[in-house]
């Protein structure tokens, strides 16, 4: 059984709203993401790992606990941070953070003190002025702080500018390296494709698509694209009938797609030529989303 189990999970909220027969399995150890346009199911198969929604049908399982008939125990071993962030209680960043730390019986203030420097979070401020942005910031220390096995967060890094959201992905990738398990969804694919080992593709309720990370990263596919000094170089190039996916003639430029084994046999090729320049074009997990998208599997 995996550390998180989620089998045929069904809520059913109508006119095809909801989520369906939605199967995840995340291993000890593992950084999956959970991608998927707003409205897709994200938050609803979430909110069920945390207990707080009961399915129709299916199961969930963490560490082979059921999420919801045993939710507070599952809770020990669980970090979360929730896609709405509403803090209760009129209390300053520091109370708020100190409190959670008792109440969980994990994680340190000294280590909170030094995400929120980090993520140059204010915690004197009071947590109901706070900005979205210093609200996601102090969700994310509390959630690092604790030292909890698994984290399971719901678009974590929403309201963080680039360089806070840079921040929080090294964090995360530290988290990963401590052997800790993290569930992450998200709608921006680049982050995704950073620090996920796999990412699961959820659409109008259903998973569409579990993607090895590694697959992406490593595509043994590349595009490269290239521009000519002179049209009769452009020309002479494209005779040569190497796989084009586009060609720009006012440019002079060809994007051509070939396996890495076949690599030298272009760059011998490209002696004979003269270039403006020679570029590699990397594959994204953004664009295998768009793809899958587009064929509407
Ligand atoms: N309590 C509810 N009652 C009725 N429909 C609901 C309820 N909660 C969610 N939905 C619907 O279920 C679908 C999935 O919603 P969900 O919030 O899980 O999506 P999401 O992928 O998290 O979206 P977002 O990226 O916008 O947060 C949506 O169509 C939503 O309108």
């Amino acid at each position: 059984m995996a550390y998180i189990d989620i089998k045929h999970l069904t809520k059913d909220y109508g006119n095809g709203h909801g989520i369906f027969d939605v199967s995840l399995e995340i291993e000890k150890g593992e950084n999956y993401g959970f991608v998927g346009i707003n409205g897709a199911g994200k938050t609803t198969t979430i909110r069920h790992l945390m207990g707080f929604l009961k399915p129709d049908e299916g199961s969930v399982t963490i560490n082979g606990l059921d999420a919801t008939k045993s939710s507070a125990e599952v809770k020990r071993y669980v970090s979360y941070i929730p896609g709405e962030i509403n803090f209760p209680g009129n209390k300053t960043g520091e109370d708020f953070l100190k409190d959670q730390i008792y109440l969980s019986g994990r994680g340190s203030w000294e280590r909170a003190k030094e995400l929120s420097n980090l993520l140059q979070l204010d915690v004197t401020a009071n947590v109901r002025s706070m900005s979205k942005g210093m609200k996601q910031k102090t969700a994310i220390v509390s959630a690092f702080a604790s030292n909890a096995d698994i984290l399971i967060m719901d678009e974590p890094s929403t309201g963080l500018d680039p360089l806070m959201r840079d921040i929080f992905l090294d964090l995360l990738k530290q988290e990963k390296k401590q052997g800790k398990t993290i569930l992450m969804s998200s709608n921006i694919f680049q982050e995704v494709e950073e620090v996920s080992d796999r990412a699961a593709v959820i659409r109008e309720g259903k998973i569409i698509d579990i993607t090895d990370m590694a697959d992406i990263r490593y595509n043994e596919n590349k595009s490269y694209r290239m521009e000519f000094k002179s049209l009769a170089d452009f020309e002479r190039f494209l005779n040569l009938g190497y796989q084009s996916t586009m060609v720009k003639a006012e440019d002079l430029q060809v994007f051509v797609q070939i396996h890495d084994k076949n690599i030298n046999y272009l760059i011998q090729d490209l002696k004979d030529f003269d270039l403006v320049y020679f570029k590699e074009i990397k594959f994204s997990f953004e664009d295998y989303i768009t793809e899958i998208f587009k064929e509407g599997v």
